[in-house]
């Protein structure tokens, strides 16, 4: 049986644009995919704003009733406390957050997040009604030190789902850090191989029926140019797109890639 997954195109901003420059591009990023008539049932679009932005984000999406999904970038394992500079996963939550990032590679590498951190932060998230999206990947070294390049991204899959609640919605994304930001693509083919072995590890895990209806997201250099083609693949469900997030054009474009194909 096909499992039938809506794809998600998500935009992560990483640390560009203020709390003005987000309200604008929103609200521009709506009015093109209202002119080019994109239909969210389709293909569901969130942006992943920087924190000081989202309750500008929220105000917009809210009164201009657009639906366009917002979600954060990282957040806390601890619901509050002294934990100077950190955000809560409730505080996200009473800003109508639907999704926040978890283990982002730069996270992993920039600020030192563990396997056990980024489960702790996905059991978090749930404890409030969020989604997380899990990021998981190897680096260049990994990949070429092993016969399996899947084995790094789906022993951080195991570990960060760790004690997943029966009900808990997740989205998984596979991004090989060597493609983060520098323009080398993972081709269809090594995108695919990695999500697959990520799906047959959640069958593993959750079982057939609820891997079946997961998520997996591609992230790494996605393009217009590129999207199509990722897209094709079987078990990748949507991008998380980075620089090209940043321009209306190419997200939008990225959104709409049935167009490029005729899928
Ligand atoms: O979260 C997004 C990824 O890090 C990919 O970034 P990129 O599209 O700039 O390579």
């Amino acid at each position: 049986m096909v499992a039938s997954r809506t794809p998600l195109m998500a935009g992560n901003w990483k640390m560009n644009m203020n709390h003005l420059q987000a309200i604008a591009f929103v609200q521009k990023l709506a009015w093109t995919l209202k002119d080019a008539e994109h239909d969210y049932d389709k293909v569901e679009v969130a942006v992943f704003p920087p924190f000081t932005d989202i309750r500008s984000v929220q105000t917009l999406v809210s009164t201009d009733k657009l639906k366009i999904g917002f979600g954060a970038q990282d957040c806390s394992q601890h619901d509050s406390g002294a934990y100077t500079g950190e955000t809560s996963a409730e505080f996200l939550a009473a800003l109508d957050t639907k999704y926040v990032l978890v283990g982002h590679s730069e996270r992993r590498t920039l600020h030192n997040e563990t396997d056990e951190i980024c489960q702790a932060k996905v059991t978090a998230a749930l404890r409030h009604g969020l989604i997380p999206v899990l990021c998981v990947g190897e680096t260049l070294e990994q990949r070429e030190a092993s016969d399996d390049p899947a084995s790094i991204a789906v022993a951080q899959l195991r570990k960060g789902l760790e004690n997943l609640p029966a009900d808990a919605e997740i989205v998984i994304a596979y991004e090989p850090v060597w493609a983060i930001g520098t323009g080398k693509v993972a081709t269809a083919a090594q995108a695919q191989e990695v999500c697959h072995a990520i799906r047959v590890e959640l069958a593993t895990l959750l079982g057939d029926e609820r891997a079946a209806g997961i998520r997996i997201l591609y992230g790494g250099s996605v393009k217009p140019d590129n999207v199509a083609s990722i897209m094709r693949e079987p078990d990748i469900d949507g991008a998380l797109v980075g620089g090209a997030s940043l321009n209306i054009d190419d997200f939008s474009s990225i959104v709409r890639y049935t167009q490029h194909v005729g899928v």
